[in-house]
Parts: structure tokens; C-alpha cells; sequence
């Protein structure tokens, strides 16, 4: 079993601890990974292995979309304590833990938003999402908060060809193209983890974001 020290920069370890601790004993933390030796590799490695990428390591104004427990972004965020992390999540009860995870972590530079992130108007240069959606969704989610040259990172498994070619057509559509789909060992045993990259290479149409839950409900592609 991996430790904190194994897998975080070391003035990430005490405040993803206690980040650790609260998820473990904090009824309303979204995940069922509570176990803090577990929740190392499932949660922060798994995180954590987007920092080999440089557009993750020198991002600046990140948009973790649909955060849940708080996983990718409450990792990031204490490991690039030089950017700022913006929690996008809808449920107003995930947000109230989220406040409680950034008070325990002492992280200075996270702020829990309460919206859909259709609603969301900030401009990263990074966005994350773990979890959230399928490919086509996630573009769509991610576009219209980039600045041409602003990348969207999506923690994947096992991703279908279909989903991969749907991905690229609605990609293709908000202005994003895939650069780059790397595969990620986070932990051992670790099956078909991947980061998918996208880059913004042209505005995104003035029709985006959509209205609320069309992404999901007509998905572009
Ligand atoms: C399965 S959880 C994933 C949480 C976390 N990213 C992870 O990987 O552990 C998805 C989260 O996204 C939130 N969510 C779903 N659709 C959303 C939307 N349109 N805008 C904001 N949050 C959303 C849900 O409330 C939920 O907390």
C-alpha cells in the first residue's frame, strides 16, 4: 500500500492528512473509498498522476468540474499551491463537505462553487473532471471556460471507440482537439486508467454553454 510521502510533494502531505482523516469519518463525504490507506492510491495517486503532465503542473486557474468528494482538485490544489482551484459541484450538501475538506487541508487557494457547471463563467487555463461524464459531455462542459491554448484533462477507464470517436466529433464542434490519451498507473492493480488531453484551438460558438442537463440529455456526438 502506497503512503502519502510515496505520492505527494512533501508540503502536500500533512494537509491531505487531514483531508484523509475527515473523508474517513465524514458521513457526507461522497465516496466509498473512506479507508485512508486506501484512499492514498484510489484517490490522491490517482490525482496525482496528471502532474507528469506540463500543462497540469504549470496551470495557474483550475476548474475541477463535478468534485464530489473533492478528487482531482482538493489533490491539485495542495500540490501546486501557486494556482488556484475553483470546485464546481451541484449538490449543496457535497459542497458543505468541501468547505469542511479545504478548512481541515488549510488550502488557501480553493474556492467551493455551488453551481451546474453549465453555469459557471470562469476563465482557467486547466480544467479537470473525474468521473462526471462521458467524453462528448465533458468537452462540452469544459470549452466555453478555456481561453484558446487552455487544456481540459478527463480521468478516464476504460473509454469505448465509440465514446473516443463521439468525444473527438463534439471535441471538434466546441473548439477542443485531442492532443494527448495517457495511460496512468496510479496504484497497483490499477486497471485502464487514462488521462485524455484536449487543447483549445478555436473559439467556442456562441451557443455554448448550453442550458442546463441539454449536454446529457443531446449529447453533440
Ligand atoms: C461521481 S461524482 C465524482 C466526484 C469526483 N470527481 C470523483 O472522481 O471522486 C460526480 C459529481 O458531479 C456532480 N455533478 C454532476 N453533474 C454536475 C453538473 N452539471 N454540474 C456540477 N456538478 C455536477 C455530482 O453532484 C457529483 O458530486
Amino acid at each position: 500500500m502506497k503512503h502519502l510521502e510515496d505520492v505527494a510533494p512533501a508540503h502536500a502531505v500533512e494537509p491531505l492528512a487531514r483531508i484523509l482523516e475527515l473523508q474517513a469519518t465524514d458521513p457526507t463525504a461522497s465516496t466509498t473509498v473512506r479507508d485512508p490507506g486506501e484512499a492514498v492510491g484510489r484517490h490522491v495517486a490517482d490525482s496525482l498522476t496528471a502532474l507528469a503532465l506540463p500543462v497540469v503542473a504549470s496551470a495557474r486557474r483550475i476548474a475541477d468540474l463535478g468534485s464530489g468528494a473533492g478528487w482531482p482538485g482538493l489533490a491539485l490544489a495542495a500540490a501546486l499551491p501557486d494556482a488556484h482551484v475553483w470546485l464546481i459541484e451541484s449538490a449543496i450538501r457535497h459542497c458543505r463537505y468541501l468547505e469542511r475538506a479545504v478548512e481541515v487541508g488549510e488550502l488557501a487557494n480553493v474556492t467551493v462553487v455551488h453551481a451546474r457547471v453549465e453555469e459557471w463563467s470562469g476563465e482557467h487555463d486547466l480544467v479537470t473532471a473525474r468521473a462526471l461524464a462521458a467524453l462528448p459531455v465533458l468537452v462540452e462542459y469544459a470549452a466555453p471556460l478555456l481561453p484558446i491554448g487552455g487544456h481540459f484533462v478527463g480521468w478516464k477507464g476504460a473509454v469505448s471507440p465509440e465514446e473516443a470517436a463521439a468525444g473527438a466529433k463534439a471535441a471538434a464542434i466546441v473548439g477542443l482537439e485531442s492532443t494527448a490519451v495517457v495511460p496512468v498507473v496510479p496504484y497497483a492493480g490499477a486497471r485502464d486508467h487514462t488521462l485524455h488531453v484536449f487543447r483549445k484551438v478555436a473559439e467556442t460558438p456562441e451557443r455554448f454553454p448550453r442550458r442546463a442537463g441539454m449536454a446529457t440529455k443531446r449529447p453533440l456526438a
